[in-house]
Protein backbone atom coordinates (compact mmCIF):
# COMPACT_ATOMS: atom_id res chain seq x y z
CA UNK A 1 0.00 0.00 0.00
CA UNK A 2 2.62 2.08 1.00
CA UNK A 3 4.09 2.33 -2.94
CA UNK A 4 1.22 4.39 -3.62
CA UNK A 5 2.19 7.15 -1.89
CA UNK A 6 3.51 9.78 -3.26
CA UNK A 7 6.95 10.84 -2.22
CA UNK A 8 7.35 13.11 0.76
CA UNK A 9 3.48 12.31 1.57
CA UNK A 10 3.70 11.58 5.70
CA UNK A 11 2.75 8.27 6.76
CA UNK A 12 0.10 9.30 9.44
CA UNK A 13 -2.83 11.94 10.19
CA UNK A 14 -0.52 13.26 12.82
CA UNK A 15 3.09 13.33 10.93
CA UNK A 16 3.26 16.76 8.79
CA UNK A 17 0.23 18.36 10.87
CA UNK A 18 2.47 20.09 13.11
CA UNK A 19 2.07 23.47 11.65
CA UNK A 20 4.61 25.66 11.96
CA UNK A 21 2.83 28.39 14.17
CA UNK A 22 4.58 32.16 14.81
CA UNK A 23 5.14 32.67 18.10
CA UNK A 24 3.47 35.59 18.92
CA UNK A 25 3.31 38.05 21.63
CA UNK A 26 1.50 40.61 23.30
CA UNK A 27 -1.68 42.47 21.57
CA UNK A 28 -0.79 40.12 18.71
CA UNK A 29 -2.19 37.22 20.60
CA UNK A 30 -5.19 37.97 21.42
CA UNK A 31 -5.61 39.66 18.18
CA UNK A 32 -5.24 36.00 16.89
CA UNK A 33 -8.46 33.62 16.89
CA UNK A 34 -6.82 30.76 17.17
CA UNK A 35 -4.04 31.56 20.15
CA UNK A 36 -6.79 33.55 21.89
CA UNK A 37 -7.53 32.37 25.55
CA UNK A 38 -9.25 36.01 26.41
CA UNK A 39 -9.37 36.27 30.15
CA UNK A 40 -8.66 32.51 30.25
CA UNK A 41 -4.74 33.37 30.26
CA UNK A 42 -2.79 32.11 33.31
CA UNK A 43 -0.47 34.10 35.73
CA UNK A 44 2.27 32.93 34.01
CA UNK A 45 0.97 32.67 30.59
CA UNK A 46 0.32 37.01 30.70
CA UNK A 47 3.88 37.20 32.56
CA UNK A 48 6.24 34.98 29.40
CA UNK A 49 3.34 36.46 26.62
CA UNK A 50 3.62 40.09 27.06
CA UNK A 51 -0.10 40.40 28.33
CA UNK A 52 0.07 42.28 31.59
CA UNK A 53 -1.90 45.20 31.41
CA UNK A 54 -3.91 43.76 28.20
CA UNK A 55 -6.52 42.13 30.37
CA UNK A 56 -8.53 42.37 33.62
CA UNK A 57 -7.10 40.79 36.49
CA UNK A 58 -9.56 37.72 37.08
CA UNK A 59 -8.97 34.54 35.12
CA UNK A 60 -11.43 32.80 34.63
CA UNK A 61 -11.55 29.20 33.43
CA UNK A 62 -13.00 28.08 30.12
CA UNK A 63 -15.98 26.69 32.03
CA UNK A 64 -16.64 30.55 33.40
CA UNK A 65 -16.40 31.76 30.05
CA UNK A 66 -18.80 29.67 28.45
CA UNK A 67 -21.23 30.54 30.93
CA UNK A 68 -21.07 33.93 30.33
CA UNK A 69 -21.15 33.30 26.80
CA UNK A 70 -24.30 31.31 26.79
CA UNK A 71 -25.97 34.15 28.79
CA UNK A 72 -24.76 36.86 26.47
CA UNK A 73 -26.28 34.39 23.61
CA UNK A 74 -29.72 33.92 25.00
CA UNK A 75 -30.11 37.62 25.69
CA UNK A 76 -29.80 38.33 22.64
CA UNK A 77 -33.36 39.51 20.62
CA UNK A 78 -33.31 37.38 17.77
CA UNK A 79 -31.73 34.21 15.63
CA UNK A 80 -29.79 36.40 13.63
CA UNK A 81 -28.40 38.61 16.68
CA UNK A 82 -27.11 34.47 17.87
CA UNK A 83 -25.88 33.77 14.64
CA UNK A 84 -23.47 37.31 14.41
CA UNK A 85 -22.83 36.45 18.12
CA UNK A 86 -21.38 33.16 17.53
CA UNK A 87 -19.61 33.87 14.47
CA UNK A 88 -17.91 36.78 15.72
CA UNK A 89 -16.64 35.17 19.02
CA UNK A 90 -15.08 32.56 16.58
CA UNK A 91 -13.47 35.38 14.94
CA UNK A 92 -12.05 36.87 18.85
CA UNK A 93 -11.54 33.04 20.01
CA UNK A 94 -11.93 30.35 18.31
CA UNK A 95 -11.56 27.34 20.61
CA UNK A 96 -14.11 29.06 23.32
CA UNK A 97 -17.03 29.20 20.27
CA UNK A 98 -15.85 25.38 19.84
CA UNK A 99 -16.27 24.55 23.42
CA UNK A 100 -20.25 26.69 23.37
CA UNK A 101 -20.76 24.46 20.39
CA UNK A 102 -19.81 21.09 21.12
CA UNK A 103 -21.25 21.70 24.57
CA UNK A 104 -24.61 23.35 23.79
CA UNK A 105 -24.90 21.80 20.51
CA UNK A 106 -28.82 21.46 20.55
CA UNK A 107 -29.31 24.94 21.18
CA UNK A 108 -26.72 26.10 18.80
CA UNK A 109 -27.11 23.78 15.97
CA UNK A 110 -30.46 26.03 14.14
CA UNK A 111 -28.01 28.63 14.88
CA UNK A 112 -25.01 27.73 13.29
CA UNK A 113 -26.95 25.72 11.00
CA UNK A 114 -29.60 25.31 9.15
CA UNK A 115 -32.85 27.03 9.72
CA UNK A 116 -30.82 30.30 10.84
CA UNK A 117 -27.89 29.70 8.15
CA UNK A 118 -29.59 29.97 5.84
CA UNK A 119 -31.33 33.31 6.58
CA UNK A 120 -27.81 34.42 6.67
CA UNK A 121 -26.95 34.30 3.72
CA UNK A 122 -29.84 35.87 2.15
CA UNK A 123 -28.41 38.75 4.20
CA UNK A 124 -24.71 37.86 3.87
CA UNK A 125 -24.02 41.08 2.45
CA UNK A 126 -25.74 42.99 5.65
CA UNK A 127 -24.10 41.08 8.39
CA UNK A 128 -20.60 40.92 6.67
CA UNK A 129 -17.87 42.15 9.07
CA UNK A 130 -14.47 39.51 8.77
CA UNK A 131 -13.95 37.77 5.57
CA UNK A 132 -13.75 33.99 6.05
CA UNK A 133 -12.59 31.26 3.53
CA UNK A 134 -11.47 31.44 0.12
CA UNK A 135 -13.30 33.42 -2.84
CA UNK A 136 -12.32 32.53 -6.46
CA UNK A 137 -14.68 34.08 -9.51
CA UNK A 138 -14.04 33.43 -13.25
CA UNK A 139 -11.04 36.31 -13.22
CA UNK A 140 -9.04 34.00 -11.55
CA UNK A 141 -8.78 31.44 -14.55
CA UNK A 142 -5.54 30.28 -15.15
CA UNK A 143 -4.30 31.40 -11.37
CA UNK A 144 -6.31 29.56 -9.11
CA UNK A 145 -3.19 27.48 -8.12
CA UNK A 146 -1.38 30.31 -7.63
CA UNK A 147 -3.71 32.25 -5.14
CA UNK A 148 -4.01 29.21 -3.52
CA UNK A 149 -0.55 30.09 -2.39
CA UNK A 150 -2.38 32.95 -0.37
CA UNK A 151 -3.98 30.51 1.78
CA UNK A 152 -2.05 30.41 5.54
CA UNK A 153 -2.17 26.65 6.09
CA UNK A 154 0.06 24.25 4.51
CA UNK A 155 -1.99 21.12 5.12
CA UNK A 156 -5.85 21.21 4.46
CA UNK A 157 -7.64 18.64 4.68
CA UNK A 158 -11.08 19.30 4.31
CA UNK A 159 -13.09 21.42 2.29
CA UNK A 160 -16.65 22.43 1.26
CA UNK A 161 -17.10 24.29 -1.66
CA UNK A 162 -20.31 25.51 -3.46
CA UNK A 163 -20.77 27.72 -6.32
CA UNK A 164 -24.18 28.62 -4.55
CA UNK A 165 -26.41 28.13 -7.43
CA UNK A 166 -29.02 25.88 -5.03
CA UNK A 167 -28.14 27.05 -1.44
CA UNK A 168 -30.87 24.86 0.75
CA UNK A 169 -34.13 24.98 -0.49
CA UNK A 170 -33.44 28.88 -1.03
CA UNK A 171 -32.56 28.90 -4.43
CA UNK A 172 -29.56 31.10 -6.03
CA UNK A 173 -27.71 33.08 -3.50
CA UNK A 174 -24.92 33.83 -5.06
CA UNK A 175 -21.38 34.62 -2.96
CA UNK A 176 -23.76 34.86 -0.34
CA UNK A 177 -23.83 30.95 -0.04
CA UNK A 178 -20.64 31.48 1.61
CA UNK A 179 -22.34 31.19 4.77
CA UNK A 180 -22.99 27.41 4.04
CA UNK A 181 -19.62 25.64 3.52
CA UNK A 182 -18.82 27.85 6.67
CA UNK A 183 -21.31 26.63 8.74
CA UNK A 184 -20.32 22.64 7.65
CA UNK A 185 -17.18 23.32 8.35
CA UNK A 186 -18.08 24.53 11.54
CA UNK A 187 -19.57 20.63 12.02
CA UNK A 188 -16.88 19.52 11.08
CA UNK A 189 -14.94 20.36 14.33
CA UNK A 190 -17.60 20.67 16.56
CA UNK A 191 -19.07 16.75 15.40
CA UNK A 192 -16.52 15.28 13.42
CA UNK A 193 -13.84 16.39 15.52
CA UNK A 194 -11.82 18.25 12.39
CA UNK A 195 -8.83 20.70 13.74
CA UNK A 196 -10.48 24.26 12.29
CA UNK A 197 -6.68 24.78 11.01
CA UNK A 198 -7.17 21.97 8.71
CA UNK A 199 -10.76 23.34 6.94
CA UNK A 200 -11.18 25.43 4.46
CA UNK A 201 -14.76 26.62 2.88
CA UNK A 202 -14.56 27.61 -0.42
CA UNK A 203 -17.25 30.11 -2.91
CA UNK A 204 -16.55 29.53 -6.72
CA UNK A 205 -18.29 32.81 -7.19
CA UNK A 206 -19.49 32.64 -10.86
CA UNK A 207 -21.60 34.71 -10.44
CA UNK A 208 -25.49 35.00 -9.91
CA UNK A 209 -28.38 34.38 -11.90
CA UNK A 210 -30.47 36.20 -9.05
CA UNK A 211 -31.62 39.59 -10.28
CA UNK A 212 -32.85 41.03 -6.79
CA UNK A 213 -28.47 40.17 -5.90
CA UNK A 214 -27.23 41.64 -8.66
CA UNK A 215 -29.28 45.20 -8.38
CA UNK A 216 -27.89 45.19 -4.79
CA UNK A 217 -25.76 47.89 -4.08
CA UNK A 218 -24.51 45.58 -0.95
CA UNK A 219 -23.52 42.14 -3.20
CA UNK A 220 -19.98 41.46 -2.37
CA UNK A 221 -20.25 38.60 -5.43
CA UNK A 222 -18.25 38.48 -8.70
CA UNK A 223 -21.47 40.95 -10.42
CA UNK A 224 -22.09 38.70 -13.94
CA UNK A 225 -24.59 36.53 -14.97
CA UNK A 226 -23.75 32.50 -13.76
CA UNK A 227 -20.92 31.79 -15.93
CA UNK A 228 -22.14 28.55 -17.42
CA UNK A 229 -20.77 25.80 -20.03
CA UNK A 230 -17.25 24.75 -20.95
CA UNK A 231 -16.01 27.81 -19.12
CA UNK A 232 -17.57 27.31 -15.78
CA UNK A 233 -16.72 23.04 -16.50
CA UNK A 234 -12.70 24.62 -16.76
CA UNK A 235 -13.13 26.56 -13.97
CA UNK A 236 -14.20 23.71 -11.57
CA UNK A 237 -11.51 21.77 -12.89
CA UNK A 238 -8.87 23.97 -12.71
CA UNK A 239 -10.21 24.36 -8.76
CA UNK A 240 -10.24 20.77 -8.38
CA UNK A 241 -6.69 20.16 -9.62
CA UNK A 242 -5.22 23.40 -7.72
CA UNK A 243 -6.29 21.94 -4.71
CA UNK A 244 -4.80 18.40 -5.43
CA UNK A 245 -1.82 19.33 -6.12
CA UNK A 246 -1.41 22.37 -3.43
CA UNK A 247 -3.38 19.94 -0.76
CA UNK A 248 -2.70 15.92 -2.54
CA UNK A 249 -4.61 14.48 0.66
CA UNK A 250 -7.64 17.33 1.15
CA UNK A 251 -11.36 15.68 0.77
CA UNK A 252 -13.49 17.95 -1.59
CA UNK A 253 -17.14 18.26 -0.25
CA UNK A 254 -19.58 19.83 -2.83
CA UNK A 255 -22.55 21.51 -1.59
CA UNK A 256 -25.56 22.90 -2.64
CA UNK A 257 -24.67 23.01 -6.45
CA UNK A 258 -27.54 22.76 -8.60
CA UNK A 259 -29.10 19.39 -9.64
CA UNK A 260 -26.95 19.07 -12.98
CA UNK A 261 -23.75 20.62 -12.11
CA UNK A 262 -24.08 18.17 -8.99
CA UNK A 263 -24.10 15.08 -11.12
CA UNK A 264 -21.53 16.83 -13.37
CA UNK A 265 -18.97 17.25 -10.87
CA UNK A 266 -19.29 13.76 -9.16
CA UNK A 267 -19.66 11.93 -12.43
CA UNK A 268 -16.53 13.83 -13.36
CA UNK A 269 -14.81 13.57 -10.04
CA UNK A 270 -15.53 10.97 -7.86
CA UNK A 271 -13.11 7.69 -9.00
CA UNK A 272 -10.37 10.58 -9.54
CA UNK A 273 -10.44 12.78 -7.07
CA UNK A 274 -11.11 12.40 -2.93
CA UNK A 275 -14.37 13.65 -2.68
CA UNK A 276 -18.09 13.66 -2.68
CA UNK A 277 -21.56 15.41 -2.79
CA UNK A 278 -22.94 15.83 0.64
CA UNK A 279 -26.30 16.43 -1.17
CA UNK A 280 -26.86 13.60 -3.18
CA UNK A 281 -24.50 11.06 -1.02
CA UNK A 282 -24.76 12.51 2.71
CA UNK A 283 -28.06 12.70 2.43
CA UNK A 284 -29.03 9.67 0.53
CA UNK A 285 -26.92 7.79 3.68
CA UNK A 286 -29.29 9.67 6.68
CA UNK A 287 -32.24 8.62 4.41
CA UNK A 288 -31.14 4.86 4.54
CA UNK A 289 -30.21 5.29 7.96
CA UNK A 290 -33.98 7.08 8.82
CA UNK A 291 -35.53 4.26 6.93
CA UNK A 292 -33.74 0.97 8.26
CA UNK A 293 -34.27 2.22 12.38
CA UNK A 294 -37.94 3.04 10.99
CA UNK A 295 -37.78 -0.20 10.15
CA UNK A 296 -36.98 -1.82 13.39
CA UNK A 297 -40.00 0.19 14.30
CA UNK A 298 -42.78 -1.31 11.51
CA UNK A 299 -40.98 -4.48 11.73
CA UNK A 300 -40.98 -4.57 7.97
CA UNK A 301 -37.96 -6.73 6.01
CA UNK A 302 -35.82 -4.05 4.69
CA UNK A 303 -36.15 -6.20 1.51
CA UNK A 304 -40.24 -5.72 1.64
CA UNK A 305 -39.71 -1.82 1.96
CA UNK A 306 -41.44 0.42 -0.68
CA UNK A 307 -40.73 4.27 -1.14
CA UNK A 308 -41.75 7.19 -3.07
CA UNK A 309 -40.12 9.99 -3.84
CA UNK A 310 -41.47 13.75 -3.93
CA UNK A 311 -38.60 15.85 -6.38
CA UNK A 312 -36.79 14.45 -8.75
CA UNK A 313 -33.49 16.41 -7.71
CA UNK A 314 -30.17 15.51 -6.84
CA UNK A 315 -30.90 14.66 -3.37
CA UNK A 316 -33.87 12.59 -4.20
CA UNK A 317 -32.31 10.35 -7.30
CA UNK A 318 -28.92 9.98 -4.70
CA UNK A 319 -31.28 9.05 -1.87
CA UNK A 320 -32.67 6.32 -4.53
CA UNK A 321 -29.17 5.51 -5.77
CA UNK A 322 -28.50 4.24 -1.96
CA UNK A 323 -31.42 2.44 -1.18
CA UNK A 324 -31.31 0.19 -4.40
CA UNK A 325 -27.95 -0.58 -3.29
CA UNK A 326 -29.43 -1.13 0.54
CA UNK A 327 -32.14 -3.30 -0.90
CA UNK A 328 -29.48 -5.01 -3.07
CA UNK A 329 -27.60 -6.47 0.26
CA UNK A 330 -30.48 -7.10 0.99
CA UNK A 331 -30.93 -9.77 -1.12
CA UNK A 332 -33.26 -8.01 -4.26
CA UNK A 333 -31.62 -8.15 -7.52
CA UNK A 334 -30.98 -4.49 -9.43
CA UNK A 335 -34.11 -4.73 -11.29
CA UNK A 336 -36.13 -5.93 -8.26
CA UNK A 337 -34.90 -2.81 -6.11
CA UNK A 338 -35.38 -0.46 -8.28
CA UNK A 339 -39.05 -1.40 -8.66
CA UNK A 340 -39.55 -0.88 -5.27
CA UNK A 341 -38.33 2.70 -5.51
CA UNK A 342 -40.83 5.63 -7.38
CA UNK A 343 -40.65 9.05 -8.24
CA UNK A 344 -43.38 11.91 -8.57
CA UNK A 345 -42.05 15.87 -9.28
CA UNK A 346 -44.09 18.59 -9.85
CA UNK A 347 -45.28 17.13 -13.43
CA UNK A 348 -46.40 13.74 -11.32
CA UNK A 349 -45.75 10.08 -11.08
CA UNK A 350 -42.23 9.24 -13.38
CA UNK A 351 -43.56 7.63 -16.06
CA UNK A 352 -41.63 5.75 -19.00
CA UNK A 353 -43.94 7.88 -21.89
CA UNK A 354 -42.49 11.29 -19.98
CA UNK A 355 -39.74 13.17 -22.39
CA UNK A 356 -38.79 15.01 -19.95
CA UNK A 357 -36.78 12.80 -17.77
CA UNK A 358 -33.20 12.94 -16.32
CA UNK A 359 -30.68 10.38 -16.97
CA UNK A 360 -30.71 9.46 -13.09
CA UNK A 361 -34.90 9.43 -13.48
CA UNK A 362 -35.31 7.45 -16.14
CA UNK A 363 -33.90 4.11 -14.71
CA UNK A 364 -36.53 4.48 -12.16
CA UNK A 365 -39.70 4.96 -14.42
CA UNK A 366 -43.05 2.94 -14.16
CA UNK A 367 -45.68 2.12 -16.21
CA UNK A 368 -49.11 3.44 -14.21
CA UNK A 369 -52.36 4.66 -15.04
CA UNK A 370 -51.58 6.87 -11.62
CA UNK A 371 -50.55 10.40 -12.37
CA UNK A 372 -50.85 12.36 -9.20
CA UNK A 373 -49.21 12.40 -6.19
CA UNK A 374 -52.07 10.67 -3.83
CA UNK A 375 -53.28 7.68 -6.58
CA UNK A 376 -49.57 7.08 -7.07
CA UNK A 377 -49.74 6.59 -3.07
CA UNK A 378 -52.97 4.40 -3.34
CA UNK A 379 -51.16 2.42 -6.45
CA UNK A 380 -48.35 1.50 -5.06
CA UNK A 381 -48.63 1.56 -1.14
CA UNK A 382 -45.55 3.08 0.02
CA UNK A 383 -44.62 2.04 3.41
CA UNK A 384 -42.26 5.72 2.87
CA UNK A 385 -42.78 9.04 1.58
CA UNK A 386 -39.86 11.11 1.34
CA UNK A 387 -39.99 15.24 0.00
CA UNK A 388 -37.07 16.51 -1.36
CA UNK A 389 -38.51 19.36 -3.28
CA UNK A 390 -37.51 22.98 -1.53
CA UNK A 391 -41.70 23.37 -1.99
CA UNK A 392 -43.21 23.27 1.60
CA UNK A 393 -47.28 22.12 2.03
CA UNK A 394 -46.59 19.20 -0.78
CA UNK A 395 -47.41 16.33 1.94
CA UNK A 396 -50.70 17.97 2.04
CA UNK A 397 -53.16 16.50 4.24
CA UNK A 398 -54.95 14.47 1.53
CA UNK A 399 -51.33 12.82 0.90
CA UNK A 400 -50.22 12.57 4.32
CA UNK A 401 -54.28 10.96 5.32
CA UNK A 402 -53.49 8.34 2.23
CA UNK A 403 -50.52 7.07 3.49
CA UNK A 404 -51.85 6.38 7.04
CA UNK A 405 -54.70 4.71 5.05
CA UNK A 406 -52.15 2.77 3.47
CA UNK A 407 -50.26 1.95 6.24
CA UNK A 408 -50.33 1.61 9.88
CA UNK A 409 -46.82 3.17 10.97
CA UNK A 410 -46.67 5.45 7.57
CA UNK A 411 -43.02 7.02 7.39
CA UNK A 412 -42.82 10.73 6.53
CA UNK A 413 -39.93 12.14 5.75
CA UNK A 414 -40.14 16.01 4.76
CA UNK A 415 -36.35 16.62 4.36
CA UNK A 416 -36.16 19.75 2.77
CA UNK A 417 -34.35 23.15 4.00
CA UNK A 418 -34.56 25.19 6.03
CA UNK A 419 -37.59 24.81 8.16
CA UNK A 420 -40.19 26.49 6.53
CA UNK A 421 -39.07 25.03 2.73
CA UNK A 422 -40.39 21.10 4.81
CA UNK A 423 -43.19 19.67 2.81
CA UNK A 424 -45.16 19.32 6.05
CA UNK A 425 -44.75 20.19 9.39
CA UNK A 426 -44.16 17.60 12.21
CA UNK A 427 -47.43 18.89 13.48
CA UNK A 428 -48.94 18.02 10.58
CA UNK A 429 -47.60 14.70 10.28
CA UNK A 430 -48.95 13.43 13.36
CA UNK A 431 -52.44 14.90 13.26
CA UNK A 432 -53.05 13.97 9.64
CA UNK A 433 -52.07 10.16 10.54
CA UNK A 434 -53.52 10.38 13.99
CA UNK A 435 -50.29 10.10 15.97
CA UNK A 436 -48.76 7.42 13.83
CA UNK A 437 -46.29 8.70 11.67
CA UNK A 438 -42.59 7.72 11.69
CA UNK A 439 -41.32 11.95 11.04
CA UNK A 440 -38.23 12.87 10.46
CA UNK A 441 -37.44 16.71 8.81
CA UNK A 442 -34.48 17.75 7.04
CA UNK A 443 -34.69 20.99 9.51
CA UNK A 444 -35.89 20.99 13.16
CA UNK A 445 -38.82 20.69 14.79
CA UNK A 446 -39.78 21.16 18.42
CA UNK A 447 -40.99 18.69 20.44
CA UNK A 448 -44.32 18.84 20.45
CA UNK A 449 -47.91 16.78 22.23
CA UNK A 450 -50.90 15.34 20.24
CA UNK A 451 -53.31 13.92 21.61
CA UNK A 452 -51.83 13.44 25.23
CA UNK A 453 -48.76 11.95 23.82
CA UNK A 454 -45.07 13.68 23.68
CA UNK A 455 -43.24 14.13 20.23
CA UNK A 456 -39.78 14.26 19.51
CA UNK A 457 -39.27 14.80 16.00
CA UNK A 458 -35.94 13.57 14.45
CA UNK A 459 -33.73 15.63 12.38
CA UNK A 460 -32.64 13.64 9.54
CA UNK A 461 -30.05 15.95 8.05
CA UNK A 462 -26.95 15.17 6.77
CA UNK A 463 -24.80 16.64 9.77
CA UNK A 464 -25.10 12.76 11.15
CA UNK A 465 -23.10 11.73 7.88
CA UNK A 466 -20.45 14.32 6.49
CA UNK A 467 -18.05 14.90 9.52
CA UNK A 468 -17.78 11.26 9.76
CA UNK A 469 -17.29 10.47 6.93
CA UNK A 470 -14.76 13.33 6.10
CA UNK A 471 -13.05 11.88 9.56
CA UNK A 472 -13.33 8.71 8.01
CA UNK A 473 -11.78 9.55 5.01
CA UNK A 474 -8.44 11.37 6.03
CA UNK A 475 -7.79 9.38 9.15
CA UNK A 476 -6.71 6.89 6.08
CA UNK A 477 -5.84 9.09 3.82
CA UNK A 478 -8.32 7.56 1.58
CA UNK A 479 -7.67 7.85 -2.42
CA UNK A 480 -11.29 8.27 -2.80
CA UNK A 481 -15.08 7.71 -1.54
CA UNK A 482 -16.98 4.96 -2.49
CA UNK A 483 -20.96 4.07 -2.23
CA UNK A 484 -20.03 1.02 0.19
CA UNK A 485 -18.63 3.82 3.03
CA UNK A 486 -21.91 5.73 2.90
CA UNK A 487 -23.51 2.66 3.21
CA UNK A 488 -21.27 1.41 5.68
CA UNK A 489 -22.01 4.87 7.22
CA UNK A 490 -25.75 4.83 7.29
CA UNK A 491 -25.62 1.10 9.20
CA UNK A 492 -23.48 2.71 11.98
CA UNK A 493 -25.83 5.38 12.57
CA UNK A 494 -28.97 3.16 12.57
CA UNK A 495 -27.24 1.52 15.08
CA UNK A 496 -26.75 4.24 17.69
CA UNK A 497 -30.57 4.03 17.58
CA UNK A 498 -31.74 2.75 21.14
CA UNK A 499 -34.77 0.42 21.56
CA UNK A 500 -36.14 2.88 23.70
CA UNK A 501 -35.87 5.78 21.13
CA UNK A 502 -37.93 3.88 18.68
CA UNK A 503 -39.89 3.37 20.95
CA UNK A 504 -40.80 6.96 21.07
CA UNK A 505 -40.84 7.14 17.38
CA UNK A 506 -37.33 8.72 17.30
CA UNK A 507 -34.96 6.96 14.68
CA UNK A 508 -32.31 9.16 14.73
CA UNK A 509 -29.80 9.29 17.50
CA UNK A 510 -29.73 12.51 19.50
CA UNK A 511 -27.69 15.01 18.65
CA UNK A 512 -25.48 15.35 21.57
CA UNK A 513 -24.26 12.14 20.74
CA UNK A 514 -22.94 13.52 17.49
CA UNK A 515 -19.05 13.29 18.43
CA UNK A 516 -19.38 9.78 19.28
CA UNK A 517 -21.91 9.05 16.31
CA UNK A 518 -18.99 10.42 13.97
CA UNK A 519 -16.15 8.53 15.71
CA UNK A 520 -18.03 5.50 15.11
CA UNK A 521 -18.84 6.66 11.46
CA UNK A 522 -15.30 7.38 10.86
CA UNK A 523 -14.18 4.05 12.02
CA UNK A 524 -16.55 2.41 9.54
CA UNK A 525 -15.28 4.60 6.48
CA UNK A 526 -11.99 4.05 7.81
CA UNK A 527 -12.55 -0.20 7.71
CA UNK A 528 -13.87 0.16 4.41
CA UNK A 529 -11.19 1.82 3.38
CA UNK A 530 -8.63 -0.48 4.21
CA UNK A 531 -11.36 -3.20 3.04
CA UNK A 532 -11.85 -1.54 -0.75
CA UNK A 533 -7.86 -0.94 -0.79
CA UNK A 534 -8.28 2.85 -1.05
CA UNK A 535 -6.17 3.96 2.39
CA UNK A 536 -3.03 5.42 1.60
CA UNK A 537 -1.80 4.98 5.35
CA UNK A 538 -1.27 1.82 6.07
CA UNK A 539 -3.04 0.36 8.59
CA UNK A 540 -2.54 0.95 12.71
CA UNK A 541 -2.79 -1.13 15.74
CA UNK A 542 -5.79 0.31 16.71
CA UNK A 543 -8.10 2.43 14.21
CA UNK A 544 -10.51 3.68 16.41
CA UNK A 545 -7.96 4.89 18.96
CA UNK A 546 -5.76 6.38 15.97
CA UNK A 547 -9.23 7.73 15.16
CA UNK A 548 -9.69 9.40 18.49
CA UNK A 549 -6.48 10.64 19.12
CA UNK A 550 -6.62 12.94 16.06
CA UNK A 551 -9.96 14.66 17.10
CA UNK A 552 -9.66 18.18 18.04
CA UNK A 553 -10.50 19.51 21.54
CA UNK A 554 -10.74 22.98 22.40
CA UNK A 555 -9.87 22.84 25.76
CA UNK A 556 -7.22 24.76 27.22
O1 LIG B 1 -27.50 22.05 4.99
C1 LIG B 1 -28.41 21.29 5.38
O2 LIG B 1 -29.07 21.49 6.41
C2 LIG B 1 -28.69 20.04 4.60
C3 LIG B 1 -28.28 20.21 3.21
O3 LIG B 1 -27.19 19.85 2.82
C4 LIG B 1 -29.16 20.96 2.31
O4 LIG B 1 -30.33 21.19 2.62
O5 LIG B 1 -28.65 21.37 1.27
MG1 LIG C 1 -26.58 21.05 1.16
Amino acid sequence: MNSRLAPGVSMSYHEGMAERERPLRGMDIIHDSRSNKGTGFTREERRNLGLRGLLPYQISSQELQAQRVMENFRRKENNMERYIFLRSLEERNERLFFRVLMDNIRELLPIVYTPTVGQACQQFANIFRHAKGFYITPEDKGHIRDILNNWPVEDVRIIVVTDGERILGLGDLGANGMGIPIGKLSLYTAAGGIDPLRCMPVMLDVGTDNTELLNDPLYMGWPHARLRGREYQSLVEEFVFSVQDKYPKALIQFEDFATPNAYHHLKRFRQAVLSFNDDIQGTAAVAVAGLKAALRISGTPLRDLRVMFLGAGSAATGMAHLLTRALMEAGLSEGEARKQVQFVDEHGLLISSRKDLTPQNIEYSVDSEARDFVSAIREFEPHAIIGATGVPGTFSREVVESMAAVQQRPIIFALSNPTDRAECSAAQAYEWSSGRAIFASGSPFQPLEYEGKRFEPAQGNNVYIFPGVGLGAISVAASRISDSMFLAAADALAARVKQEQLERGSIFPPLTELRNISLDIAEAVALKAYEQNLARYPHPDDLRELIQGVMYDPSY
